[in-house]
């Protein structure tokens, strides 16, 4: 009796749960907040996605502004989801502005990659390429080779599905997606999926939101969330 009375004294006052006590007290009544960036190139329609998720999350619900103008510099939100905050980083796209994209790298804990689904041409890299498909893989390869976006979950939209002239998400994941993750090193323990989407009219924005809310709390272990 006085040996398990001894043992169990060792065992409270030790440092492992001394500090696991103090975590669980430091962390009650907060929340996780994890950050999620939208890239793509110019136009391709994440301002008005992330103006979706504003008009779908934020408590005051407020009216989407779909009137967008390009952006320069960054715009940031932050959703209260029932289980995490989740933060919004929406910069532009331009080319001269993508250079900044890297400095998001290390703090995000997922991305979010949007194409214009109307400027691809016909969504096959191995053909012509006409439109920006080009581009935009190369722009896709150069984040997803950045050493700080390893392993870090990967959701691209196929935007602008709303018009006649799209590329079909099918086709998107055949002709552009599959090329881009052959070439990619951590393709395997990458996250990742393709969803087509209507940032104008909100189709699938609900969708991408809730893939983005899985999938980084999979990944907390490798890119843990700041407790707010
Ligand atoms: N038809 C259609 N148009 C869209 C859609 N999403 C965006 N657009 C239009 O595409 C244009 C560019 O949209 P933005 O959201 O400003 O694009 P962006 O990616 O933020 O552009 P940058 O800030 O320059 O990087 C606007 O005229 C939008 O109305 C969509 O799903 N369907
Ligand atoms: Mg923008």
């Amino acid at each position: 009796m006085y040996h398990l009375a001894k043992g169990l004294y060792r065992l409270a006052t030790s440092k492992e749960a001394t500090s696991l006590s103090l975590s669980l007290f430091s962390n009650l009544g907060r929340r996780a907040e994890y950050s999620v960036i939208l890239l793509g190139l110019d136009n391709a329609g994440k301002t008005t996605f992330h103006e979706q998720t504003k008009s779908l999350f934020l408590p005051e619900r407020p009216d989407p502004k779909l009137k967008t103008v390009p952006t320069v510099g960054q715009n940031v939100s932050t959703l209260t989801l029932p289980d995490m905050y989740l933060k919004i980083w929406d910069v532009g796209g331009q080319l001269s502005l993508r250079k900044l994209w890297q400095s998001y790298y290390a703090s995000c804990h997922a991305i979010v990659f949007i194409i214009d689904s109307t400027d691809i041409g016909d969504g096959n890299i191995e053909h012509d390429g006409s439109g920006r498909l080009d581009e935009c893989r190369l722009v896709l390869e150069d984040v997803l080779q950045n050493s700080e976006t390893e392993g870090v979950p990967l959701l691209i939209l196929a935007n602008k599905q709303d018009r006649e002239d799209c590329v079909e998400v099918v086709r998107i994941k055949e002709g552009l997606v599959k090329k881009v993750f052959e070439g990619e090193k951590a393709a395997s323990i990458r996250d990742s999926r393709v969803l087509p989407v209507s940032a104008l009219t909100g189709t699938g924005v609900r969708e991408a939101v809730d893939w983005v809310r899985s999938r980084v709390k999979w990944n907390k272990e490798s890119r843990p969330p700041v407790m707010r």
